[in-house]
């Protein structure tokens, strides 16, 4: 038997961010132009939008998998890379998108509805971009953020006024066919109808309602024989029950009161309360004459039950007129009891407003740190570039984060795990504050040693050409190791040197202006450790 396709499992996948560019402005007589690198481009999203001209997902059944674009790497001399092409998705109106996990994320009614399933990524910035008064000239580029990925369940649920529902072949979809311009596919075998159709009826002066011919019923088929739990979806949001009832059936055991009952039995097992609906009968097939006779037979039962009965034949249109005027008349006075919701329009996933920026918890000997900032800035971070890395550190501790794992009783060498990365962590002192405390630091840190204390290595940035060196860790300097870095290399969060006496002298002495100081020299230029804590400026080797 062939798959009910109204659920599918979408993968999608948004644009990766482009990466931002690292480059030094050149021209003759002007070697040191300053940075020029630009900007990557945005990520494309992935989005749903609703489509009236769509009634299946049957689409997403074949292509289960949906990329948005990626945006473009930034260039030199200040080119921004392109922004990726958003996708856009067309669903069905009364598109429900649940979570893998069965959550439901939002449920698309009313033509235009869009929903941004995956956002595209960030483009990283350019060194153009990352300067600064204290980095003039950032011998690095953020990486562009990967898009999100994710599965999401797409669910079909009809939006239809009413709702046709009855054993297979008792003539649902010839009755959609004669009511309305839909041309659903009849043939005399159960299970003709595999997904829901719809007819828009228009009747009288009436405005136009839609009607729902969904896959026929069998006993059991709340337990999910037949087609089983997949059609009882698409009752759920119509506002008027039709049973159609086939009174010219052979089959031995079913006649149409019996048929009724069933069919009831089916509904009441169903989880969502259908009880609430009003329901309409109709006997069909009563061109046949055994048929005319039996439903005059059960009418008057029907009827005692308070139903509403219409003996109809949709092979000789006998009484679907009289159906279409009832039915029209009925929905009316239900849209006037229950005005319907307006469209969805946009759905935003919206950040609440209390929303920490970032989030620190203990978990097995280390912390973890969440949070959309740090986990954006991880992302971005190209791990081998020990600039980059410093600048990471530096924003880290900005935001708060150091302060925050000292307060949670953080100690030095403890892992913190930020998104994919796993830090041994070691604090930071601003330079400042290390320079004030004379004789200070205990020299394990970038930006934490005691500029003042002979024989106490000073860890400064190394910055340049070979992307710095991998030394470090002597005289007591730095170190956190970085091992599960993106690249499964093995690296370092700061890179660490001894001075000379000569350097050291003469960072104590211009402590001020380390920053203007280090301008496009040759030699490996001082960084700056002040103010918050290390950055990796300065010049480039
Ligand atoms: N004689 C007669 N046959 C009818 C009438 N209405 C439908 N039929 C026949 O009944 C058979 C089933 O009709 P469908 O409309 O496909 O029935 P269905 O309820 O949609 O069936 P499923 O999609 O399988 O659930 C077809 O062979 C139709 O030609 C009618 O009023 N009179
Ligand atoms: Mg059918």
């Amino acid at each position: 038997m062939p798959t009910f396709v109204d659920r599918v499992v979408l993968h999608a996948a948004a644009g990766d961010g482009g990466h931002g560019c690292c480059s030094i402005h050149r021209e003759k007589f002007k070697p040191l132009g300053g940075p020029d690198g630009g900007n990557g481009g945005r990520g494309g999203n992935v989005l749903l939008r609703v489509d009236s001209g769509v009634t299946t997902l049957l689409d997403f059944h074949f292509h289960p998998h949906q990329r948005a674009g990626g945006g473009r790497p930034g260039q030199g001399s200040n080119r921004h890379g392109a922004d990726g092409d958003d996708l856009v998705l067309s669903v069905p109106d009364g598109t429900v998108v649940l979570s893998p996990d069965g959550e439901q994320i939002v449920d698309l009614v009313g033509a235009g509805s869009t929903y941004v399933l995956a956002h595209g990524g960030r483009g990283g910035r350019g060194n153009a971009s990352l300067a600064s008064a204290r980095r003039k000239a950032p011998g690095f580029a953020e990486l562009g953020e990967p898009g999100e990925q994710l599965d999401a369940v797409l669910e079909l649920k009809s939006v239809a006024d009413v709702a046709l529902v009855g054993f297979p072949s008792a003539g649902k979809s010839s009755l959609v066919s004669v009511l309305s311009a839909a041309r659903p596919k009849i043939a005399d075998y159960p299970f003709t109808t595999l997904v829901p159709n719809l007819g828009v009826v228009q009747a009288g002066d009436h405005r136009p309602f839609t009607v729902a011919d969904v896959p026929g019923l069998i006993p059991g088929a709340s337990q999910g024989r037949g087609l089983g739990l997949e059609f009882l979806r698409h009752i759920e949001r119509c506002s008027l029950i039709v049973h159609v009832l086939d009174c010219a059936t052979l089959e031995p055991g079913r006649d149409p009161l019996t048929d009724l009952d069933v069919i009831e039995a089916e509904l009441a097992a169903y989880t969502t309360d259908l009880s609430d609906r009003p329901r309409l009968v109709v006997l069909n097939k009563v061109d046949v004459p055994d048929a005319a006779e039996l439903a005059e037979l059960v009418t008057p039962d029907l009827q005692a039950r308070g139903l509403a009965v219409h003996q109809i034949s949709t092979a000789s249109r006998h009484g679907v007129r009289g159906l279409a005027l009832a039915l029209a008349e009925l929905v009316a006075s239900l849209r006037a009891a229950v005005p319907s919701p307006a469209a969805t329009r946009i759905v935003l996933r919206p950040r609440a407003v209390d929303e920490p920026d970032f989030t620190v918890r203990a978990e097995g000997d280390g912390f973890v740190v969440g949070g959309t900032k740090p986990l954006r800035w991880v992302r971005q971070t190209d791990f081998s570039n020990e600039e980059a890395i410093g600048y990471l550190a530096d924003r880290l501790a900005r935001l708060g984060v150091e302060k925050e794992l000292a307060k949670r009783g953080a100690f030095p060498g403890v892992a913190v795990t930020i998104g994919a990365v796993t830090f041994d962590w070691e604090p930071t002192l601003s330079g400042r504050e290390a320079l004030l405390a004379a004789g200070g630091g205990d020299g394990d840190g970038y930006g934490e040693a005691g500029y003042g204390a002979v024989d106490t290595a000073v860890t400064i940035a190394t910055v340049g050409g070979s992307g710095g060196t991998r030394a470090g860790a002597r005289g007591g300097a730095v170190v956190s190791d970085l091992p599960l870095g993106p690249r499964g290399t093995d690296l370092r969060l700061r890179t660490s040197k001894r001075l000379t006496r000569a350097q050291r002298t003469a960072l104590s002495d211009s402590a001020d202006d380390f920053d203007d100081g280090a301008g496009f020299s040759d030699s490996a230029a001082f960084g700056d450790s002040g103010g918050s804590g290390g950055d990796a400026d300065g010049g480039r080797g």
